[in-house]
């Protein structure tokens, strides 16, 4: 069965970087009736926040991502333990002393020969009483022994893949202070939980390669990797979750539509055209992994609201109710005017700024060369209440009076009745307002 999982670690909101992996391994559990694992990467303890733990799990819901079940790797610490002992006893796991000072030197002696700066396993050649030495004065880390073969695998992203991993530096896996990290959590957790497909950015290829050798080593079955591009801003510029960039919350708070996030995000950057969906089953049925490239893929929120406003433009009232009666609408007026706004509106937002123009009046806009015009036309204009014969009826008295037509007649009106050059069919529009423009 397959099984997938979205792995975020808890350091701050997640951004549409993040959601790209989540979307694409919930897709693909849910195409094939298998299991979601939502599981928290919360080994940190210092950088990991319950209050993130929240937040992630509530921009999810937001966007009706459920996931089967939830996994925190704080509580699994253990599993990781049992795992590096296994390592231990096969003697691929070993203690290495040097501080971050010293093998930044290593590292820069190394690019200054023209070497790639990979560790150059000399703990190995540590004697007991060395280790015993070191261990006494600093904490010791653990590395696990590469085999020096070439890794290969087929990446449903990315294709056949070979890496040297003569050209890769031994992972860490514990620090000197015995925090476990992620390389070998994820292997273990991905192991035991029957992770089938890993689905990830490409900030992991370097991982994947390890982590294959390294589940190799632990006995367990090497899952299909996927390695999708990662999302810059519009100017090509990095997310990231510490920086709080292009997060899945403000999106919210500007209005963005679900359907009209994952149907972008279910697209871009793959060789099929964007199409807005009404429901995460569409997206589903029409997604492949496989049509997705290599190449970074810059996101721009602009995109956002065309589709916002397209989904909100086919939304029928009952989805809206709540928003037209939090924007003031009267119940008896909700129906008719969400049917007559809706196509005129980018957010929800949009709906209480319509309102206030059809209930306390328009500030009209009104052109120097039109107010003779416009004041003519308000002379004729019939009192309030208007009915849906009244734009036609009105349009005709003030035709016939001033000889104007086509859009020099409807358009200044339009202007001194809604202050707005776009909206709705000013024949719909009458009949909902419940105030005359200010004067
Ligand atoms: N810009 C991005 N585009 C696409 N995927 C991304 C991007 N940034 C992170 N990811 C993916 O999101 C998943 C969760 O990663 P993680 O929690 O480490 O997020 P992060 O944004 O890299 O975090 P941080 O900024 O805290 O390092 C990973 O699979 C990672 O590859």
């Amino acid at each position: 069965m397959t099984t997938t999982r979205f792995a975020p670690s808890p350091t701050g909101y997640i951004h549409v970087g993040n959601l790209r992996t989540a979307l694409f391994n919930y897709m693909i559990a849910r195409k094939s009736g298998g299991t979601f694992i939502l599981r928290i990467d919360d080994t940190d303890p210092e950088r990991s926040k319950e209050a993130y733990v929240d937040a992630i799990k509530e921009d999810l819901e937001w966007l009706g991502l459920t996931w089967d079940r939830v996994e925190r790797q704080s509580q699994r610490l253990d599993r990781y333990a049992e795992a590096a002992d296994k390592l231990r006893e096969m003697g691929r796991f070993y203690e290495c002393f040097e501080t971050p000072t010293e093998l930044d030197l290593k590292r820069k002696k190394q690019l200054n020969m023209g070497k790639p700066p990979v560790y150059d396993r000399s703990a190995l050649n540590l004697s007991e009483a060395e280790k015993q030495a070191l261990r006494a004065e600093r904490g010791g880390h653990w590395r696990f022994l590469l085999n020096q073969t070439r890794i290969e695998w087929e990446d449903q992203i990315l294709g056949d893949l070979s890496i040297d991993a003569a050209s890769v530096s031994d992972p860490v896996l514990i620090r000197g202070d015995g925090q476990v990290l992620y390389t070998l959590a994820s292997v273990v957790d991905d192991t035991e939980m029957g992770v089938t497909h890993v689905v990830r950015g490409s900030d992991h290829v370097t991982n994947t390669a390890t982590q294959i050798q390294i589940i190799e080593a632990l006995g367990g079955t090497v899952p299909s990797f996927a390695h999708h591009s990662l999302l810059t801003g519009p100017q090509g510029e990095a997310l990231s979750k510490r920086l709080g960039t292009l997060a899945l919350r403000d999106l919210r708070e500007q209005g963005v539509e679900p359907m009209a996030l994952l149907s972008l995000m279910a697209r871009l950057g793959s060789s099929d055209p964007v199409e807005l969906r009404t429901s995460l089953d569409e997206l589903i049925e029409g997604f492949d992994i496989t049509h997705f490239g290599a190449a970074p893929t810059k996101f721009d929120v602009e995109d956002l609201f065309p589709l916002t406003a397209r989904y909100l433009g086919a939304l029928p009232y009952e989805a809206a109710a709540a928003d037209v009666a939090a924007a003031g609408v009267p119940d008896d007026l909700a129906p008719q005017f969400w049917e007559v706004i809706r196509d005129n509106i980018t957010t929800r937002a949009d709906l209480a700024g319509w309102w206030q123009i059809l209930s306390e009046g328009a500030t009209p806009d009104v052109a120097e060369e039109d107010a003779d015009f416009v004041a003519q036309a308000m002379a004729l204009l019939p009192p309030l209440p208007f009915d849906a014969t009244t734009w036609k009826s009105w349009t005709d008295a003030v035709k016939a009076e001033t000889g104007r037509k086509g859009k020099g007649l409807f358009m200044p009106l339009r202007k001194a009745l809604t202050g707005r050059a776009r909206g709705p069919e000013m024949a719909d529009f009458l009949p909902l307002m419940r105030a005359l423009p200010k004067q």
